[in-house]
């Protein structure tokens, strides 16, 4: 049996980052940036307002309160044709580019907020209330490095230094087929030996929360023809391909069926549990697959262990997995010699220690536990007891 790890290397050395291209801003949530952004002006672009009052100059402000006359209103977008000096004041906007000869900002609220004249109460030295240009960006910083992942914050940060677009490596378009004659839609009838598919729903999720971009294929029964031809049909539309179920030693195993022949797919059983049987490949020599077994939280754990990966891999990002803290567990485990095992369990952190508790259930069918878990206990390989106590390794679960 392969471990862990020799799989993982396997499937990596087969993958190659998705090519990068040019996207408008908005459609680039969510790929990962393969140029550097620069800035080409500074921001703030000019000395402006931070609130809305009267730019004054701040020796008029010794003696207090002082009257001044009031020249006009500069409002945010204003091209900037006031200029003030010594004796004046100017109207002022959030926002709006300091008048020439001003140097310093009263709030209206330190004011009698007059028009004409203005009465100020309360003074300030110079440079109050004003934002000076380059304070956040100078003109020739990059902004987001190459390899950054684009959230909102990094979008608007796009956007205030002026790119309509970016070029970048899209979200992985992974589909996601189930297999079995005894899967049915959710919100059908089921007849007796029939299950509602849950897998396809689940990973397509799991591969939006990776990164990537999930589509949910209609699943197909246990038909080998059937299966070839979505499989064929997917290869036009899909950079990755995720199966589950029709992998192991049953009589109606047909994805192994179907993908065996050619030997573009290899069918491994990996020292792990749940998730024993993996089979991965370029499907036609070019599209990654990954068959997956049909116990869900087999499924949900191979996902997280290989598949999360991959997506990164395939948007030149390190192939890093899930978030990995240690903590403290509260029950004594134990694991079959030379597997290495995923428990489903509760995650806390209290006084500044994570605390694990295992789910008493840890079936690979058994969804209640998974559903309910925000974390996966790894034990390696050559693990097979914990005491309660014990200082274990544990995934964190995308909440
Ligand atoms: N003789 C052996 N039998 C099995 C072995 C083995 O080594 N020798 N391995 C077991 C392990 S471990 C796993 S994991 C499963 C993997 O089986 P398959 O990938 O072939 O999956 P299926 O047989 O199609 O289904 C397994 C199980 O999962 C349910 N399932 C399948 N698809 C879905 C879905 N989309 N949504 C919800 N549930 C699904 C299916 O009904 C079965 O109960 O094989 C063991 N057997
Ligand atoms: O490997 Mo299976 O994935 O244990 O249930």
């Amino acid at each position: 049996m392969r471990t862990v790890e020799e799989h993982l290397r396997a499937v990596l050395s087969q993958l190659t980052p998705l090519p990068s291209l040019q996207m408008a801003l908005l459609e680039s949530a969510g790929t990962v940036l393969a140029e550097p952004v620069t800035a080409p002006v500074s921001l703030p672009p000019f000395d402006n307002s931070a609130m809305d009052g009267y730019a004054v100059c701040a020796s008029d402000l010794a003696v207090l309160p002082v009257t001044l006359p009031v020249v006009g209103d500069v409002a945010a977008g204003d091209g900037g044709v006031i200029g003030i000096r010594p004796g004046l004041a100017a109207r002022i906007m959030t926002g709006a580019p300091m008048p020439g000869g001003a140097d310093t900002v009263i709030p209206v609220e330190w004011t009698d907020g007059g028009a004409v004249s203005v009465t100020i109460r309360q003074g300030a030295a110079a440079g109050n209330y004003v934002r000076r240009a380059g304070e956040d960006v100078r003109a020739g910083d990059v902004v987001l490095p190459a390899g950054t992942r684009l959230g909102a914050p990094q979008l608007g940060m796009a956007a205030a230094v002026g790119r309509a677009h970016l070029m970048v490596r899209p979200r992985p378009r992974v589909v996601v087929l189930s297999t079995g004659d005894e899967l049915r839609d959710p919100g059908t009838k089921l007849a007796y030996g029939q299950i509602w598919d849950s897998n396809s729903f689940m990973l397509t999720t799991a591969v939006n929360e990776a990164g990537g971009k999930g589509f949910r294929q209609a699943f197909v029964g246990d038909d080998a023809s059937a299966v070839r031809e979505v499989l064929d049909d997917l290869l036009a539309r899909a950079d990755v391909i995720i199966t589950t179920g029709g992998v192991s030693m049953g009589v109606y195993d047909v994805v192994k069926e179907v993908l065996s022949g050619g030997g573009d797919v290899e069918f491994q059983k990996v020292a792990m549990r749940p998730g024993k049987p993996q089979g991965f490949g370029l499907l036609d020599g070019r599209c990654p697959i990954f068959t997956l077994p049909g116990n869900p939280v087999s499924a949900y754990v191979s996902f997280q262990v290989f598949v999360r990966p991959a997506l990164r891999h395939l948007q030149g990002l390190p192939a890093e997995g899930l978030p990995v803290v240690t903590a403290t567990c509260t029950e004594p485990l134990t694991s079959p010699d030379g597997i290495e095992q995923y428990l489903r369990a509760t995650l806390t952190f209290a006084d500044g220690v994570y605390s694990v508790r295992p789910a008493s259930a840890q079936g690979s069918h058994q969804m209640g536990a998974l559903a309910d878990a925000n974390g996966l206990i790894v034990l390696p390989r050559e693990v097979t007891e914990a005491p309660a106590g014990s200082r274990v390794r544990v995934l964190k679960l995308p909440s």
